[in-house]
């Protein structure tokens, strides 16, 4: 059994855990930030890319919350855009209607995937509006 206290403190702040994990609801850690290839931004930026198709590792995105868009390259600040969902994807059912939402061809978008992450099967689909 764990036995846990608290020190009395002259400064209470110390002792205070962060507020996400008061709260610990997955909005609170749902992440802020999101980073393209600074080539695609002009199209994240005009509304034209409504999705993007990441591994495991980036699909924790939640909806509902806002995010910033920043490039991967430079790291500089792009746009704001809201998660609306988060789908999972096999490789093989990446299709047509997700090329269109990727302003990107089909026969370009999947070996771009498979360039980035070249042995994944699951993918996650996230789409997101562009915050005016
Ligand atoms: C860390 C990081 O930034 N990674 C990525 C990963 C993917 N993408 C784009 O998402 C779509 C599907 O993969 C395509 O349009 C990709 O070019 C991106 O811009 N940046």
């Amino acid at each position: 059994m764990a036995i846990v206290f608290f020190v009395r403190s002259k400064n209470a702040n110390i002792l205070r855990p962060p507020l996400s994990s008061i709260a610990g609801s997955t909005v609170d850690q749902a992440p802020n930030k999101i980073t393209f290839f600074e080539w695609l931004t002009p199209l994240v930026a005009s509304g034209k890319k409504t999705i993007t198709i990441r591994d495991e590792s980036e699909s924790h995105y939640v909806p509902g919350t806002r995010v910033d868009v920043h490039t991967l390259e430079k790291d500089e600040y792009v746009c704001q855009i809201d998660i609306v969902s988060v789908e999972k994807i096999g490789f093989d059912d990446i299709n047509e209607e997700h090329a269109a939402q990727e302003f990107i061809p089909l026969e370009e978008l999947k070996p771009l995937i498979r360039e980035i992450y070249p042995n994944d099967q699951d993918f996650y689909v996230i789409t997101y509006t562009l915050v005016a």
